[in-house]
């Protein structure tokens, strides 16, 4: 089990989120968060694992602000962007429509047209939510999410539901968006693969509490083939004790 890394070298003096003594109750059974400790740096990217009942939507609600902090503290940027697992966009607008939702008016076209581009979907902006495959609509769900340009960016198992293929593809997508914008990036997923793929640190939650923090000292792009890549998903697994 590790420390909080308030003066850790991912990011101490640099956080960009900073969660300190964070506890969740839910009446009177054990706190679903308890005391969490966590600072995530600027442009770091965090993999958030944990047993189903561990406290990741928990503490995923609470970061987008859907849930109040009511006891510990969180400093996080203002421009906070979420993609959850379903898209959730709204099925009587078109999806470049859905993009720009909320955003200021003035070339709004133009903007999710650029947006749509770099998510790999400029060819369906006039689409109905409806028409979009899986992988299609978590695009347009990341084009929403960047169009906002955001300082930190939570993927909620984004990818959870898509096929094994199309989530490789999304994988590297995320990746490449990353290393184009650079925010900070939690990113809530069962797979210890893709936390091994695209993360500089693993944190895994038990109980609402970390009880790993493992940092992934690996360069990129990843390669499921590499001996150390073998070695971090021995460790991870252990850490969730499967
Ligand atoms: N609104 C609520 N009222 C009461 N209990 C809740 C509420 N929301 C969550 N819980 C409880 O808090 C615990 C943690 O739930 P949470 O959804 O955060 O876990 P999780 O790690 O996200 O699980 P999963 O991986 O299955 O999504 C669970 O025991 C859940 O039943």
């Amino acid at each position: 089990m590790s420390a909080p890394r308030w003066a850790g070298s991912a990011a101490g003096e640099n956080a960009a989120v900073v969660i300190a003594g964070l506890t969740k109750r839910f009446g009177e059974t054990p706190a679903v968060l308890d005391r969490l400790d966590l600072a995530i740096g600027k442009g770091e990217f965090v993999a958030l694992l944990g047993h189903s009942g561990s406290g990741k939507s928990t503490l995923v609600r609470t970061l987008a602000k859907l849930d109040p902090v009511v006891e510990g503290r969180v400093e996080q940027p203002s421009n906070v962007s979420v993609v959850f697992q379903e898209s959730r966009l709204l099925p009587w607008k078109r999806v470049w429509e859905n993009v720009v939702l909320g955003q200021n008016p003035r070339d709004a076209h133009a903007r999710a047209l650029a947006v749509l581009q770099e998510v790999g979907l400029s060819h369906r902006p006039d689409a109905w939510p409806l028409t979009l495959s899986g992988g299609e609509s978590q695009r347009a769900a990341l084009a929403r999410a960047l169009i906002r340009e955001p300082d930190f960016l939570i993927l909620d198992e984004p990818f959870a539901s898509l096929d094994a293929l199309t989530r490789l593809k999304m994988q590297r997508l995320v990746s490449e968006l990353w290393a184009r914008h650079h925010c900070s990036v939690l990113l809530v997923t069962h797979d210890v693969d893709e936390a091994l793929l695209l993360a500089d640190r693993a944190v895994v939650l038990e109980r609402g509490r970390i009880r790993t923090d493992l940092e992934i000292p690996l360069e990129r792009p990843r390669r499921h083939s590499d001996p150390r890549f073998e070695q971090l998903r021995a460790t991870l697994l252990d850490a969730l004790g499967v």
